[in-house]
C-alpha cells in the first residue's frame, strides 16, 4: 500500500512512499491533510512518512524565515509576515482531534480538565480548534498533556522539541506543550535552553502522572528480551525497577516512548522491548508486560503550555511566574536576588541552572596563587505568584538591579488538579 504525500511549499517535489500494509487503524487514526486539497490515511503504526514529511517542511519553513528575517523581526507575531514567507500560512495540516485521549473506548471519562482555554491565551485565529504541538508520536505522554492542558485541541507531533517550538513560530501551530521537570527523573534541559533561544511564552502548565508500561511483540516472553528503548528520561523513571525485574537487558535511549513502541512494532523486533504509555500498546499492538513500572507510583511529569503572546496576568487564581537571569558578579548576587522574593513572602518553586553558553567561564587572576576560572550560569526561577501583584513586580525591579539579564518567560495559572494516589496509578 502507498501513501501519497506531497512535500510543503518551497521543497518543490512530490513525493511517493511505501508504507507498511496493516489493518490495525484505531480509533484515534490521524489523517495528515495537505494544503494542497488531497489527504492521506496516516498509517496506525504511527504517522510514518506523513508525519516525517511535515516534520521536514517544518524545518524548511524555519529554516527559511531564519534566513529572510533579522533577528527584531523574527517575532513581530505577524501572520501576514510570514504568509509572506513561506506563501502558506495556517492550514498546514488537519489533524483528527486526540478527542478521547488515551483511551480506544469512547466511553471512557476524559482526565480531569483543570484548566480550560479562555483560562489562558486567546483562541486561535484560524477561528478552528486549537493546534498544539507537541514532541512524540501518537501515544506519547506529551500528547496526552497536550490533551489534558487543551481539551479536544489538535495535538500535532513534532519528532523534535525545537520543531515545537517552530511550529509556534511559524504559526502552523497555535500552542506547544513541552515537558520541563519530572518528579524522578529531574529537568529537562533540553528544554530550558530551547526557551531561552526562542521568543514564546509560557501561558500555563500542566502536571501529568506518569505511568509506564513495558511492552512487546505479543507472545514475547520477558526472558527474550536483550534490549530496552524509550525515552531517556522514561528509562531513567524506570531504573530501579528493571533491575529488581532481573533483566538482563541492555538500556538504549530513542526520541520518545511512543517512538520506541512503534519502533519495535514496525521493525517486529521480538528481543527488544518499549517503555511506554497503555495507550502506545494499543495504538501499535504491542502486548504489556509489566504494568506501572515507574520507580515511584507518585511519577509527574510538569509541561508547560507556549504561546506567541503572553497571558495577561490575573490575581483572582494562584499564578505562577516564570524567569530566567544572569548576572556578572559570581555567586554573592544569587543570594541577593533570591532574597528579593525572600523578604515579600514569595514562594520559590523552582530553581535551575544551566551553562551561560554566550560567555561560559569567568577567569579570576590573583597574582599569588593563579587564575581561578568559575563556570557562568544562566539562572530558571518559578515563584508562587502573579506579575499583576505589586510585591512581584517589586520583587523583578529589585532583581533588575543585580543582574545583567533579567527576561519574564511568563506568567501564568498554576495547575491545581486535586492530588489523589489513584490519579498517580493510571493516567492512560
Ligand atoms: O516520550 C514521551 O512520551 C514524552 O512525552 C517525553 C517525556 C519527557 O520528555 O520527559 C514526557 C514525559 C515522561 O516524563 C517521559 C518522557
Amino acid at each position: 500500500m502507498q501513501a501519497l504525500s506531497r512535500p510543503f511549499p518551497g521543497s518543490g517535489s512530490y513525493l511517493v512512499r511505501t508504507r507498511p500494509s496493516s489493518n490495525r487503524v484505531g480509533p484515534n487514526r490521524i489523517i495528515v491533510k495537505c494544503a494542497y486539497g488531497f489527504e492521506s490515511p496516516a498509517f496506525p503504526l504511527g504517522v510514518g512518512s506523513n508525519r516525517a514529511d511535515w516534520q521536514s517542511s517544518c524545518a524548511i519553513l524555519a529554516s527559511k524565515v531564519t534566513q529572510e528575517q533579522s533577528p527584531t523581526q523574527k517575532h513581530d507575531g505577524s501572520a501576514d509576515h510570514v504568509a509572506a514567507v513561506n506563501g502558506h500560512k495556517a492550514a498546514v495540516t488537519e489533524l483528527v482531534p486526540i478527542g478521547n485521549l488515551g483511551s480506544s473506548d469512547n466511553n471512557k471519562p476524559l482526565p480531569p480538565k483543570p484548566l480550560t482555554i479562555s483560562d489562558l491565551a486567546p483562541a486561535p485565529m484560524h477561528g478552528s480548534q486549537l493546534r498544539v504541538a507537541y514532541q512524540g508520536v501518537p501515544g506519547a505522554y506529551s500528547e496526552a498533556a497536550a490533551g489534558k492542558a487543551y481539551p479536544n485541541c489538535e495535538a500535532i507531533p513534532c519528532d523534535q522539541f525545537e520543531v515545537a517550538f517552530q511550529a509556534v513560530e511559524l504559526w502552523i501551530s497555535d500552542r506547544a506543550v513541552l515537558p520541563v521537570e519530572n518528579s524522578l527523573g529531574g529537568s529537562i534541559h533540553r528544554n530550558y535552553d530551547l526557551l531561552l533561544r526562542h521568543r514564546l511564552h509560557i501561558v500555563g502548565e500542566v502536571q501529568l502522572p506518569v505511568h509506564h508500561c513495558l511492552l512487546a511483540l505479543p507472545g514475547v516472553r520477558k526472558e527474550f528480551l536483550t534490549r530496552v528503548i524509550s525515552h531517556p528520561q522514561a528509562l531513567a523513571q524506570c531504573e530501579n525497577t528493571l533491575t529488581k525485574m532481573g533483566l538482563k537487558v541492555a538500556r538504549e535511549a530513542v526520541d520518545d516512548t511512543a517512538g520506541a513502541a512503534e519502533f519495535v512494532a514496525t521493525n517486529n523486533l521480538r528481543d527488544t522491548a518499549a517503555i511506554a504509555s497503555a495507550r502506545a500498546a494499543e495504538l501499535y499492538g504491542m502486548q504489556v508486560l509489566a504494568d506501572g513500572i515507574q520507580d515511584d507510583p507518585s511519577n509527574v511529569t510538569r509541561f508547560v503550555m507556549l504561546a506567541r503572546e503572553p497571558i495577561i496576568p490575573r490575581t483572582d487564581r494562584p499564578f505562577k511566574t516564570s524567569i530566567v537571569f544572569a548576572h556578572d558578579k559570581g555567586m554573592s548576587v544569587l543570594f541577593k536576588v533570591l532574597s528579593a522574593f525572600a523578604f515579600r513572602n514569595i514562594s520559590l518553586t523552582k530553581i535551575e541552572s544551566r551553562p551561560h553558553r554566550n560567555r561560559p567561564i569567568r577567569l579570576v587572576d590573583d597574582a599569588n596563587v593563579g587564575t581561578a576560572k568559575h563556570f557562568e550560569y544562566m539562572f530558571y526561577v518559578d515563584f508562587e505568584a502573579s506579575m499583576a501583584e505589586v510585591r512581584a513586580q517589586n520583587a523583578l525591579a529589585e532583581v533588575q538591579e543585580f543582574t545583567s539579564f533579567l527576561r519574564v518567560l511568563g506568567s501564568y495559572p498554576m495547575d491545581m488538579t486535586p492530588w489523589s494516589p489513584s490519579s498517580c496509578l493510571r493516567e492512560d
